[in-house]
């Protein structure tokens, strides 16, 4: 089978990494790479991806390389001519309608995305999609590895995959491993962490079944691949076997330590990280300091605990939203039940343990910054907790003021002379 992966910067270059040094050689792992200049910047033979660890490198190779815009050139170049009119096939045919056209352009279509990993910034993601959604169907499995991964899905849901029965299956991932980009290919693991990651339920099949099975005490049930899909005879095997496939390349990526969570834990951890990206990631951009900077100071402490307040505040009420709707649905009436890590002092604890363990790093947002770019994963950090705040009827000023601030920061030239 083969594995894409588009977005290859730290992250995605990690994970490209240990895929390909853990998968047989039989499997293929196609590095999907924007812009030809991208492709251009690594010549030597199997395309290496350096990895350095504790100072010491080492390297994977055997990659297959794509371009977007290769493919999309492609295209292009078959429907239109060079001065960007609609192609004529022969003087004698008539121009072609619009079937002809479509017809066309899947000719020159690449074979279909089995396992597409997405780990592009945020806010890229879905724009990277839309491009990429003439190779996708619901046989494909989309994972998402990126910050604000909850904004994120639901964008995609919303303008990319709108039709929940031709859309592919999604897994969800809260990274928490810390990787810079030394130069083009060659990357410092810097911070060793977890790769937590969960199934999208999609209402048609139950990928958590395992948990429910009597047999077995509860502690001792874990989720099982099977319940996804368990071979050629399952009617839905067609649709599920990439998710199957992926499933199992995640949680073989041993060194990045995987655990697959049945959806509701995953959201928990997706949330505290949230949190963490939250108060991190934009009072570091808008300072211009290091994660380190932060944690032991008594500023940055009341600023975190304002935004760590409204942020529980906001996962109480859609708890308590969320029960209502169950209960209004007849399905499990009963009490809210608000996480205790989705508590303030947990919150907060969680952002400091975070700084603290990143102390040298450059928050990713801060290097967006610094990099001079205009967009930042503001809205898809603070910017969701409004959206949240607004849905539930929460006030949430302090959120919104970072927003603006790191919008702010973004608009205006870095250090401009006064
Ligand atoms: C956790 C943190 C803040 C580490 O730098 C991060 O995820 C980021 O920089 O985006």
């Amino acid at each position: 089978m083969r594995f894409h992966v588009v977005g290859v910067g730290p992250i995605g270059s990690l994970v490209a990494f240990h895929m390909r040094r853990t998968l047989s050689p039989k499997h293929d792992v196609s590095l999907l790479l924007r812009t030809l200049a991208l492709a251009k910047q690594n010549r030597e033979p199997g395309w290496p991806i350096r990895i350095e660890y504790d100072g010491v490198i080492s390297s994977a190779s055997g990659f297959q390389i794509e371009t977007m815009e290769q493919y999309e050139d492609q295209v292009y170049r078959m429907v239109f001519n060079e001065s960007g009119k609609l192609r004529l096939p022969s003087s004698r045919r008539p121009s072609p309608t619009q079937d002809q056209v479509e017809m066309e352009r899947k000719s020159v279509q690449h074979e279909d995305i089995k396992s597409l990993f997405v780990a592009c910034k945020a806010y890229s993601t879905s724009n990277v999609l839309r491009r990429l959604q003439p190779r996708l169907n619901r046989n494909s499995t989309i994972v998402l590895l990126q910050n604000g991964g909850l904004g994120v899905y639901e964008e995609i849901i919303d303008r990319v995959f709108r039709n929940p029965e031709e859309r592919p299956s999604f897994v969800l991932v809260s990274n928490n491993h810390g990787a810079w980009l030394k130069s083009p290919y060659h990357i410092v693991h810097a911070g060793v962490g977890t790769l937590h990651f969960g199934i999208v339920p999609d209402g048609r099949r139950d990928f958590e079944r395992a948990l429910q099975d009597d047999s077995a005490p509860a502690h001792a049930r874990v989720l099982n691949l099977d319940d996804i899909t368990n071979g050629e005879d399952d009617p839905l095997y067609e649709r599920y076997q990439s998710l199957r496939n992926t499933v199992a390349v995640l949680k073989g990526l041993s060194d990045l330590q995987p655990t697959w969570h049945p959806i509701s834990t995953l959201q928990l951890h997706m949330r505290r990280k949230l949190v963490v990206n939250s108060v991190v990631n934009p009072l570091t951009a808008i300072m211009g300091c290091r994660n380190g900077d932060l944690f032991a100071n008594i500023n940055a402490i009341r600023l975190a605990d304002r935004i760590c307040g409204e942020a529980s505040q906001i996962f109480a009420a859609e708890a308590k939203a969320q029960a209502r709707a169950t209960a209004e649905n007849g399905l499990m009436p009963g009490g809210v039940y608000i996480p205790p890590a989705l508590r303030k002092k947990p919150l907060m604890e969680e952002w400091q343990r975070v700084a603290r363990l990143t102390a040298t790093n450059i928050s990713s947002m801060l290097s967006d910054v610094r990099k001079g770019k205009k967009d930042t994963e503001i809205d898809y950090f603070n910017g969701y907790l409004m959206r949240l705040a607004g849905r539930y009827g929460v006030f949430a000023p302090v959120n919104a003021s970072l927003v603006d601030l790191v919008k702010l920061r973004t608009s205006i030239p870095l250090d401009s002379p006064v």
